[in-house]
């Protein structure tokens, strides 16, 4: 599902959602970057030292005290591999338990695109850019498997207003 509304709105609405008073476990908001070129997206897979050690996931990290997403979001990027970015539109969160450590993540994928070079990661183990036919032979963290699934869903629907515009035309 693909928001409509601004950012900064589904930032409120979530966040009116998902209050920690309102619940026994605390919600870990975690927005994160995704990155096409050339029909290839970009993935990051986390380090052995890591928590999720080996999985892929799509680069990003928790929002701090006062940080809104887009913020965290920048800051995150810059620290993790070293770039800048242009955020784009809001994609529908991803929502995954962490029973280890009594909190749910709230994954928020935002669509961006890389405005440096080069990406030098400080965090991550490598980086690919995949071809969209051979992302799902990765191993996905849940969450990020989630928001893969709601960005190609995504894609598609554009994909199909375009060419019913093209149709109307
Ligand atoms: N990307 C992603 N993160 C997940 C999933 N499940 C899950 O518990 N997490 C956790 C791992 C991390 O603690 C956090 C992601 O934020 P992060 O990347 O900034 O965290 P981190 O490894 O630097 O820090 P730490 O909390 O492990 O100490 O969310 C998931 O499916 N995908």
């Amino acid at each position: 599902m693909t928001n409509d509304f601004p950012s900064y709105l589904c930032e409120k609405i979530t966040h009116y959602m998902y209050t920690p008073s309102e619940h026994s476990k605390n919600v870990v908001m975690v927005p994160c970057a995704i990155f096409e070129k050339d029909g290839q997206l970009f993935a990051a897979q986390r380090s052995s030292t890591m928590s999720l050690p080996l999985k892929w996931e799509f680069p990003g990290g928790k929002v701090d005290e006062g940080e809104t997403e887009t913020e965290a979001l920048h800051r995150e990027i810059m620290e993790e591999l070293s770039i800048e970015i242009e955020i784009g539109p809001r994609l529908a969160p991803a929502y995954k338990e962490d029973p280890s450590r009594n909190r749910i993540i709230c994954l928020v994928p935002y669509i961006c695109r890389i405005m440096s070079s080069p990406i030098i990661l400080t965090e991550h183990a490598q980086y690919k850019w995949i071809r969209m036919d051979q992302l799902l032979k990765l191993d996905w963290a849940d969450a990020d498997l989630e928001v893969l699934d709601t960005y190609l869903k995504y894609k598609d629907q554009r994909l199909l207003c375009r060419n019913k515009a093209k149709v109307r035309v």
